[in-house]
């Protein structure tokens, strides 16, 4: 397995390596950067916590590189409670702490995948009077999509499979691997 994680003897197969994340991430920050590159008042990335972490985090820090300057703000929102699959019903854990009305958004997500969470939130962040909003996504699973939406920023189109790592969870395990894969079947059903 790729890097010696102790979670390794999970992992049936990587999908996306750590080295293919950090050039995407500073490829999809270059395009946004070159993209916004006259905004006024900056740009406002709204990180939907907790999946998205870890490429908030690395993207955020890419942009910085570039600009032009961006303030983070986070919201946690859950659909998959422990399972595999959307329960299509999306809580909001966590609001934005402030207004974004006038600013442009940028949604820092890490998977569209059936596509409910975001199709929810954009409704919500539309009717908090957004300047503009766009997403940018790690990754998409262009097989599963059950709402289709307009997601400007995608870093790779992955087969339609439970994955896991660099933020993805299973029942709030494997966040912290630094690439992402699938999982062996056996840890299913040990679950
Ligand atoms: O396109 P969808 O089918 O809606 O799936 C995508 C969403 O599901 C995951 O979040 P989850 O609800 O698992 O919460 P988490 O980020 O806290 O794990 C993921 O982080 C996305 O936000
Ligand atoms: O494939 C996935 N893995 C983990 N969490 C997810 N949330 C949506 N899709 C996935
Ligand atoms: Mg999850």
């Amino acid at each position: 397995m790729t890097d010696g994680s102790w979670y390794d003897a999970d992992i049936e197969r990587v999908i996306i390596t750590e080295t293919q994340i950090r050039e995407k991430t500073a490829e999809l920050a270059k395009q946004v950067s070159a993209d916004y590159s006259t905004v006024e008042d900056g740009l406002l990335l709204v990180c939907v916590l907790k999946g998205a972490v870890m490429f908030m985090a690395d993207f955020a820090r890419a942009l910085g590189r570039h600009g032009p300057a961006a303030e983070l703000e986070f919201m946690a929102v859950s659909s998959y409670g422990q399972g595999t699959t959307s329960s299509g019903v999306v809580r909001i854990l966590k609001d934005l702490d402030r207004d974004i009305a006038g600013r442009h958004v940028i949604v820092v997500e890490d998977i569209v995948d059936s596509g409910l969470t975001l199709s929810w939130l954009l409704r919500y962040l539309a009717s908090r009077k957004a300047a503009s909003v766009e997403v940018v996504t790690l990754f998409r699973k262009p097989d599963a999509v059950k709402v289709p939406i307009p997601v400007k920023y995608v870093g790779f189109d992955i087969p339609n499979e439970f994955v896991v790592g660099y933020g993805l969870d299973f029942s709030e395990r494997y966040r912290e691997l630094p690439y992402v894969g699938v999982l062996k079947p056996e840890v299913y059903t040990r679950a």
